[in-house]
Parts: structure tokens; C-alpha cells; sequence
């Protein structure tokens, strides 16, 4: 479980995540959906370990953000993009030496999954947006890792790339591991979460199971996302 009690962030004088506690749960998908600069980002590097955060507390099972958490947590975001020149397989070498659970088979079925000619020698530079989306996220999902941190996994690729990320979502990761997924483009993932989590103004403004807003209110996801950022104002 990943549970956040009290967190506070600041830059400067802007307070960005402002007092936030919260549970994740293991073995779900879970979609964090928050519009643009409410802290989706932030919240997630500091779970990553890759920001530093200024008050409150953050464990990733017994462990605070750090070397051990980072070894059971794969993290997707652009703050860790691969260097442009660097080679596909030298990205994949370096993957094998940083992470103990980085399991090449799974990388490579991901790749063949995609269909997409993806040639070892290529540099990063070398490939389209989409292409590099999908090698970073087949990199990152690519380790049998059990918490996975994807941030806007979907953003800036066409319709053609977001449907091959679902089905790699879907087809590569083992049941019981958590994602915890970032977006602002709600329609796109209300498929594939379990749990929702709504962010506004640094603040957490709802948590619920997806089934829920379903079957007892009767609320797409969408409608329950706006119903909860007119509460927060
Ligand atoms: N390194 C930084 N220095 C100063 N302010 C920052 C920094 N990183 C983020 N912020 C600010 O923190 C706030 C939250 O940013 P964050 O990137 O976490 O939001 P987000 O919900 O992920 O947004 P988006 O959907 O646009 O990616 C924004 O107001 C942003 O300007």
C-alpha cells in the first residue's frame, strides 16, 4: 500500500500540494485526474522519490521515498525521459543494470505486442513521439515491478498509440501489481481504472471506486470529477 499523510509541498511561496493524505491500495489500477497544474505531476515524483517534499509523510509499504521504494516502483514521467541521443539498446542495457527486476523477455514481448519496427540501433532522437511513448512506457512496465507510477501515459499520441498503451496495460501487468495513472483527458481511461482519485487546486477532492459512481449514483466519471471541483470552490 502507498499512503500519504499530511503532505505539503511548496515552491517558493506557492503552496502546490497543500496538506494531502491518502490511501493507494495494492492490486488496482488507479486513475489520478486532476486538471492541468492541480499537482498530479508533483504528488507523483515525490511517491517516485524524484522531488523532494517539504512536510507530512509518504511510505511506500514500510519504506519512505528512497533507494528501497525505488526498487519495487517504476516510474513513468517526463522529468525521466532518456536522453535523445542514446541508443534503444543501450536504454535496455541500461534498464538491466539499474534495475534488478528489469525482465527483458516482457520488454521485448511488449515491443512485439506493438508491431512497430523498433530497431536496437536506432537513437531515441531517431524515433517518433509515439514510438518513444511506447518504448518508455515498455521500459518502465517492462520491470516486474510492484507499484507503477505512469504520468500522462497518453499524453500528446494519436488515437492508434493511446490503444496500444491500453492493450499493454491490460496484457503486461501482473494482476496484483498497483498503477497509479495520471491524466486530464477523462474519456480516454474510463475503461481501463478501478478507482478514481480527483485533484483540484493542490488538494484531494474525491476518492472513489469507479463501479460505484456507476451502479449507486449514476455518474460518469466526467460528471463526478466536475460535481467534486464545484464543491472544492
Ligand atoms: N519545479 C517547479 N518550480 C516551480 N513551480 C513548479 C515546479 N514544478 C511544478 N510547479 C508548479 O506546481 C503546480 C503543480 O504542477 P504539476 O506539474 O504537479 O501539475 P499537474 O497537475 O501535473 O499539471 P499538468 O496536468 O499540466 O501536467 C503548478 O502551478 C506548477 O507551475
Amino acid at each position: 500500500m502507498i499512503e500519504v499523510k499530511n503532505l505539503s509541498k511548496f515552491y517558493d511561496k506557492q503552496t502546490v500540494l497543500d496538506n494531502i493524505s491518502l490511501q493507494v491500495e495494492s492490486g488496482k489500477i488507479i486513475g489520478l485526474l486532476g486538471s492541468s497544474g492541480s499537482g498530479k505531476t508533483t504528488l507523483m515524483g515525490i511517491i517516485g522519490g524524484i522531488i523532494p517534499f517539504n512536510k507530512g509523510e509518504v511510505h511506500i509499504e514500510q519504506y519512505p521515498p528512497g533507494k528501497e521504494s525505488k526498487a519495487i516502483v517504476s516510474m513513468l514521467t517526463e522529468r525521466n525521459a532518456l536522453p535523445k541521443r542514446m541508443k534503444v539498446k543501450d536504454a535496455v542495457h541500461f534498464f538491466k543494470t539499474m534495475y534488478q527486476d528489469f525482465n527483458e523477455k516482457k520488454f521485448h514481448d511488449i515491443i512485439k505486442s506493438t508491431h512497430m519496427q523498433l530497431h536496437m540501433d536506432k537513437r531515441v532522437n531517431q524515433l517518433s513521439k509515439g514510438m518513444q511513448q511506447l518504448l518508455r512506457l515498455a521500459l518502465t512496465l517492462g520491470r516486474d515491478a510492484k507499484y507503477y507510477l505512469l504520468d500522462e501515459p497518453l499524453g500528446g499520441v494519436d488515437v492508434f498509440i493511446k490503444e496500444q498503451v491500453m492493450n499493454i496495460l491490460f496484457g503486461y501487468v501482473d494482476e496484483e501489481a498497483t498503477i497509479l495513472l495520471s491524466t486530464h483527458l477523462i474519456p480516454d481511461i474510463e475503461m481501463l481504472i478501478e478507482q478514481v482519485i480527483f485533484m483540484d487546486k493542490g488538494a484531494i477532492v474525491g476518492v472513489h471506486a469507479c463501479e460505484d459512481l456507476r451502479a449507486e449514483k449514476g455518474q460518469s466519471i466526467k460528471q463526478a470529477f466536475k460535481e467534486a471541483i464545484r464543491w472544492g470552490d
